[in-house]
């Protein structure tokens, strides 16, 4: 099985982007959207994104935001893609791809009691490179800590594959839970955040851990 794209999100100190810089991880995230937990404020956006190894991307992190607040983020430093979390409408993500082609666009879909239907996806087809599945809990869109219905999972995996996008997971994953996650459903990447925390901070051992399971996961399920 081909190995899982990795995105570790919710990076707030140099430190922990330094220690994430020396793992085998694809991806690091920043939480663009104001006024949550992990924010990062616009000053310290570039000072951590400088500490990424060269071929790990910088994903900025956003929620409805307007063409006008992505441009400004995409001054503010070097992302390599942005992360969609919110109700996004299709003509966004037309609009930054058509301005900026070689930026990796993720759209979110949140796994709620009133699912959205995999249906959906085909409008964002030629404009998003990947499709990410994360839990809503309430009005609460990112970074809950906590997991969906992953019985949900085929059916979007077969709507994304079938338009040719890759198919992640996220939502309360940790080193606990990670290979169930892997060994049943196969995600084509899997992004964490709280799962890899300790008092709300990033934790090496935790970030250690993760990955060495995702490794052993897909290698004895290949
Ligand atoms: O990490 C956050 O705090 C966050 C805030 C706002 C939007 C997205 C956020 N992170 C993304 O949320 C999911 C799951 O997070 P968790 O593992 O359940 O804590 C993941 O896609 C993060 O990229």
């Amino acid at each position: 099985m081909k190995k899982p794209f990795i995105k570790f999100c919710g990076f707030q100190r140099a430190r922990d982007v330094q220690t994430a810089s020396r793992l085998p991880v694809d991806a690091l995230g920043f939480v663009l959207v104001p006024g949550r937990r992990r924010s990062v404020p616009r000053s310290r956006l570039p000072e951590l994104v400088r500490h990424l190894s060269k071929g790990q991307a910088a994903i900025g992190v956003l929620q409805n935001p307007s063409w006008d607040e992505v441009k400004s983020w995409l001054e503010t430093a070097l992302l390599s893609g942005i992360q969609l979390h919110g109700e996004e409408p299709v003509e966004l993500l037309q609009k930054i791809k058509s301005a900026r082609p070689g930026l990796h666009l993720t759209k979110v879909f949140h796994m709620q009691d009133s699912l959205p239907e995999p249906g959906k996806l085909e409008a964002y087809q030629p404009w998003a490179d990947a499709i990410l599945l994360d839990t809503a809990a309430g009005n609460i869109k990112g970074g809950t800590g906590k997991r969906f219905d992953w019985r949900l999972i085929p059916a979007w995996k077969e709507a994304c594959h079938q338009l040719n996008l890759p198919c992640w997971v996220a939502g309360g994953l940790d080193e606990n839970n990670v290979t169930e996650l892997i060994t049943r459903y196969r995600p084509d990447g899997i992004d964490v955040s709280g799962g890899i925390e300790i008092d709300q901070h990033k934790d090496s051992a935790k970030m250690r851990l993760f990955l060495e399971r995702v490794k052993k996961a897909y290698a004895t399920s290949s």
